[in-house]
């Protein structure tokens, strides 16, 4: 048994003989124009067979001492979705229950904040965390699962001085004095104090770079989707500058779309950088309608032939920037006064051609949205739906960790509903925002959505996203809504939190929902899962153990096998 300075670990502990067993692969990668060397591990079945919970290494991360509410503790529910992940790097093949299809050839990886403490120090916001990156490989029915932090500098530095070193998300170390205060604001505006943590997303680019994303640019890192090793920054070579963008580009094949925000004169700049390069080129620019600033963007969507994008009255709030201690709406601001808006810019011709007032709104994540035509094809409304919590921002006080460590049996999940725009193109002035489909489908609560990747900006029937069986604190529920029907099917393990669930089509499929989907669950009992459910009947097809649950993940990715 190998134990740590504050924990011990019983059956993951490092095995040399196991590990000796084990045999390398070693690969040649030119992922920048210079050759890194790979080094991948891989276990034979017969090994992992023996030790399922082989590690490859376990650098124990010290989780604090979480108490549980009486309710979860009545319950004898784990809290394990909100606990800092156990150990810093883990990988081995998974047994695997049920079948996973032969065609799912590949790799998921999903990408959040796992570690939220640094020493003694406790961070209280969901988003704070240090970036835990894990990884799901299929290959010919089988499954091999790793996790592993990202050394980002903000993680390497907190590690090193047992202290909170750049800005998070939603709080800032201290100044110890007025001197201090004056370097920390200049540090600020020039972005040196700001996190690199990368712990929102990871995408693919179309050159098969893989990057974790959050909302500061400096953040963007690139990583292996082997090894996961942090392999450095990923620099923009151009000289558009700006401190934040949006934490969901559009990614395709051929495509990077983003937007950056900007703060000194209110608006976004809306730029798109070739696969292969790091050159975002500018594509047009949206000057924001209501102010004092831009609406906070974490995602924005696309149609064939246009870039939506929201002002949110939710406002980034130069203010609150500069704190160091959460205010109630961290870095952002409600702004009923300046009301909402939707601007539609021609990917074309970088021109905007509809800018409507829409109603008030908040969310995080588009779903998808595509242009409606008339009989001679010419393009009358987009349609850009979202999850929408009801124009409420206490989402973002939801999402404190000790609201979501103290859930009581009370039902405090504000509702949530897909939200349907409707931005008409005829010069009208105003759009529409409706529920899509009677929220109670999914149980008022919505979000962590994805699509068929290849109905991108195109009509499409089906989301899959997190619901809510009620009472709960936090979406509890997989769910498959059907736009067209108006229907949506749920799956829920009673006590669990699952994370988003990911689609991936089958090569060849023709229908929309011809797919599987994938999500990692956190159970009641604090162990963990990965569950593949049929993309069609929403039935669960195949499900494979964790050697322990892993904290909540938020978005990810799928890497083909090439
Ligand atoms: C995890 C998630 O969904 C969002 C993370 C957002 C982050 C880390 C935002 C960070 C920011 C700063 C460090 C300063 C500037 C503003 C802002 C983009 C909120
Ligand atoms: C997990 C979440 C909201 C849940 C609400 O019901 C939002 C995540 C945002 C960042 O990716
Ligand atoms: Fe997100």
């Amino acid at each position: 048994m190998a134990s740590f300075a504050f924990f011990s670990i019983k059956p993951y502990s490092y095995n040399s003989k196991n590990i000796d067993r084990s045999y390398q692969l070693k690969k040649e990668s030119s992922l920048f124009g210079k050759t890194i060397s790979i080094e991948k591990k891989i276990f034979s079945r017969e090994l992992c067979d023996e030790n399922p919970g082989l590690s490859i290494s376990n650098v124990a991360t010290k989780p604090p001492v979480i108490v549980p509410s009486k309710q979860d503790a009545e319950n004898n529910r784990k809290l394990v979705a909100w606990t800092s992940v156990r150990q810093e790097r883990w990988q081995g093949e998974l047994h695997v229950q049920g079948k996973i299809p032969l065609w799912l050839n590949g790799t998921y990886l999903r990408n959040g904040p796992g570690l939220w403490h640094i020493g003694e120090y406790n961070f209280r916001h969901l988003f704070d965390g240090y970036a835990t990156l894990v990884r799901l490989h299929f290959e010919n029915g089988r499954l091999v699962m790793g996790h592993r932090q990202i050394e980002s500098e903000a993680y390497k530095a907190s590690k090193k001085h047992n202290k909170l070193c750049y800005r998070e998300f939603s709080e800032a170390p201290k100044p110890d004095n007025f001197l201090a205060y004056i370097g920390d604001l200049a540090n600020l505006f020039s972005g040196a104090s700001l996190t690199d943590n990368a712990n929102t997303g990871v995408v693919r680019l179309g050159d098969g770079r893989v990057v974790c994303l959050t909302e500061t640019i400096k953040g963007s890192t690139v990583v292996d989707p082997n090894t996961l090793d942090t392999l450095g920054r990923f620099q923009f070579s151009d000289n558009l500058g700006g401190l934040v963008h949006s934490a969901h580009p559009i990614v395709t094949d051929s495509d990077f779309l983003t937007l950056l925000p900007d703060l000194i004169n209110p608006g976004y700049l809306v730029v798109r950088m070739d696969p292969g390069t790091n050159e975002r080129k500018v594509m047009g620019r949206v000057k924001c309608r209501g102010g004092p600033s831009p609406g906070w963007v974490h995602s924005f969507p696309v149609t064939e032939h246009y870039v939506v994008v929201p002002e949110m009255p939710l406002r980034y709030c130069a203010q609150n920037l500069l704190k160091a201690e959460p205010t109630p709406l961290y870095k952002f601001q409600w702004h009923p006064e300046s009301k909402a808006y939707m601007h539609v810019m021609c990917k074309a011709s970088g021109k905007i051609v509809a800018s409507v007032e829409v109603p008030l709104f908040v969310t995080f994540h588009f779903i998808n949205a595509y242009e409606e035509k008339d009989e001679d094809g010419r393009v009358t409304a987009i349609i850009a739906d979202c999850c929408e919590h009801n124009a409420d921002t206490t989402i973002l006080q939801k999402l404190t960790l000790q609201n979501l460590r103290s859930y009581s049996g009370q039902d405090v999940l504000p509702d949530a509903r897909v939200g349907r725009f409707r931005i008409p193109m005829d010069g009208s002035p105003y759009g529409s925002l409706e529920a899509a489909l009677n929220p109670n489908e999914h149980g008022k609560g919505l979000d962590m959505c994805s699509i068929n990747p290849a109905f991108l900006g195109k009509k499409y029937r089906y989301a899959y996203a997190c619901g809510a069986q009620r009472p709960c604190n936090f979406p509890n529920t997989l769910t498959k809504i059907d736009l067209t029907e108006k229907k949506a099917k749920n799956w829920l393990d009673e006590g669990s939190i699952p994370s988003e669930p990911f689609f991936v089509p089958r090569p060849g499929a023709t229908e929309e929902d011809d797919g599987v989907v994938i999500s990692m669950i956190t159970d009641k009992n604090g162990e963990g899962y990965a569950v593949l459910l049929d993309g069609t009947t929403f039935e669960e097809i195949a499900r494979a153990k964790f050697p322990y649950g892993l904290p909540y993940g938020l978005h990810g990715c799928w890497v083909p096998k090439t």
